[in-house]
């Protein structure tokens, strides 16, 4: 696991796999001098040879063309050579070549023994969550997306399962619901949209002691693959929505499901198969082509988002974003991850001028979701969380005025510009001869320092 450069500029480099060969090292073919590979810094199950920037591109595809990417097996139906089969596919729904070349390139990613393809990060839940049965209790946090928070409310009203809500920055408060009846503990980290951050091995091991039948979900939408590896950490299954970083281009939605233990993976296949929410081949492809360049992606916008948060924080906006050392559980976030991620979010003090920031936004699109090329901007609270009522986000202390920016691969000058153009044209900083200072005072923009533990 590597930890922030001392720049304090975020990483998206892994090279946990990357063999250590000293002679490689010292010499390359054109006699230039190379600097040694780091050494492993996390287990790896074997399949992954190279380090993961590498990986994300090298496919082991068998077509019998030799072609260079996947096809498209755009074909409801596959012929068989009698009448008892004989064919590894006999229904899209079942299975597809093109599915299953992503899901094998996922598994091999995501350091799993088994991945599949969904149609979207809720589909991948839903999945997931199918596992469970009436009088099972689900342990969770008390900021989570949106939409998770809609499909576990509907399971405790509908379906008998109870859901806790606990503050999942703290241990103690997980340990304290765990019992007998626990059968999963879903975890988000970084959160969205209030960027905790959870101790996933700690969590796992508290979790496993106490009820080894309880299995640790986690959702890796926020960081994908290429900052962490929840299976690596402790968590029995990891989903993400593919919707977001792994395409990178807001043209697809997709789920990916990853986990080691083949009788769990078989369950979950079945219900893929008996619902029919497999991926399509159309998009398998897309998402396939899209995680080939995660690493660049993810590179550039981690860079950017850091730009962006710095400069915010420098402007006295209380920001949260587990690249600025300011943020609480900074130091447990880069014991986990190998980067920081490109959505951070920040609150103004007031409704109406967070509106105004917002909607005086040229470059940054006034969108939900995140993980894409281009850069988006948002309201949580009348957006992309508006599914929890207003009730429970003041209980969850979710600032209504809270900001939450989804950071591209533009010029990051163009980007820090844009921003300061909106704060300054919604009245949130005057210019004075130094640059730009903020209008009220910390206090009045809420640049209060964040408590451990804040939400
Ligand atoms: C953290 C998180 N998990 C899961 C999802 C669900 O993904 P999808 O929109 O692909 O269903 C989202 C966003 O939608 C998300 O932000
Ligand atoms: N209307 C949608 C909102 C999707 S939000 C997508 C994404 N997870 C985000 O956080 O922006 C819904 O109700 O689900």
């Amino acid at each position: 696991m590597s930890t922030p450069p001392a720049n304090g500029s975020s990483s998206s480099g892994d090279d946990s796999t990357k063999p250590v060969n000293k002679a490689i090292s010292k010499i390359d073919l054109d006699g230039h001098n190379l600097p040694p590979s780091p050494a492993p810094s996390s287990p790896s199950n074997g399949r992954r040879r190279y380090a993961l920037a590498t990986e994300l591109v090298y496919t082991d595809s068998k077509d019998q063309y030799g072609a260079s990417s996947i096809p498209i097996y755009q074909s409801a139906t596959f012929k068989q050579t009698s009448s008892s089969g004989g064919n590894e596919y006999d229904y899209t729904r079942s299975g597809n070549p093109t599915r299953t070349h992503l899901e094998r390139h996922m598994a091999k990613i995501m350091n799993a023994t088994r991945a599949l393809a969904v149609g979207s990060g809720m589909g991948a839940l839903d999945v997931i969550t199918r596992l469970l049965k009436p009088g099972d209790e689900v342990i969770t946090g008390d900021d989570l997306y949106g939409g998770t928070n809609r499909l576990l409310t509907y399971l405790s009203t509908n379906q008998g399962i109870v859901v806790h809500h606990v503050n999942t920055t703290e241990v103690e408060r997980v340990r304290e619901v765990i019992s007998d009846k626990t059968a999963m503990v879903l975890l988000e980290t970084p959160t969205n949209p209030l960027i905790k951050i959870a101790d996933l091995p700690t969590i796992a091991r508290s979790v496993h002691e106490a009820n080894p039948k309880a299995l640790v979900i986690v959702d890796n939408t926020m960081l994908s693959p290429m900052l962490c590896n929840p299976l690596e950490l402790g968590a029995d299954i990891v989903y993400e929505s593919g919707t977001k970083y792994l395409s990178g281009h807001h043209d697809i939605m997709a789920g990916i499901i990853a986990c080691n233990d083949p009788a769990l993976g078989d369950k979950m296949y079945f219900t893929i198969n008996a619902t029919g929410c497999g991926l399509s081949p159309n998009d398998s492809f897309l998402l396939m082509r899209g995680v080939k360049t995660l690493a660049i992606r993810m590179e550039k916008q981690q860079a950017n988002a850091q730009s962006i948060a710095e400069f915010l924080e420098s402007h006295g906006f209380r920001v949260r974003y587990p690249g600025l050392k300011s943020h609480p559980q900074y130091d447990l976030h880069w014991s986990m991850a190998r980067g920081a991620g490109a959505v951070l979010s920040f609150e103004t003090g007031d409704v109406t001028l967070s509106e105004r920031i917002v909607e005086a936004a040229k470059l940054y699109g006034i969108s939900v979701s995140f993980g894409c090329v281009n850069s988006l901007i948002s309201m949580p609270c009348r957006m992309s969380h508006a599914s929890i009522d207003a009730k429970t986000r003041k209980e969850r202390q979710m600032p209504e005025d809270l900001i939450r920016l989804c950071v591209g691969i533009e010029d990051v000058h163009d980007l820090i510009d844009d921003l300061s153009r909106s704060l300054v044209q919604a009245g949130a900083v005057t210019i004075n001869l130094d640059g730009f200072q903020a209008a009220g005072t910390a206090a009045q923009l809420g640049a209060t320092p964040l408590d451990s533990g804040a939400p």
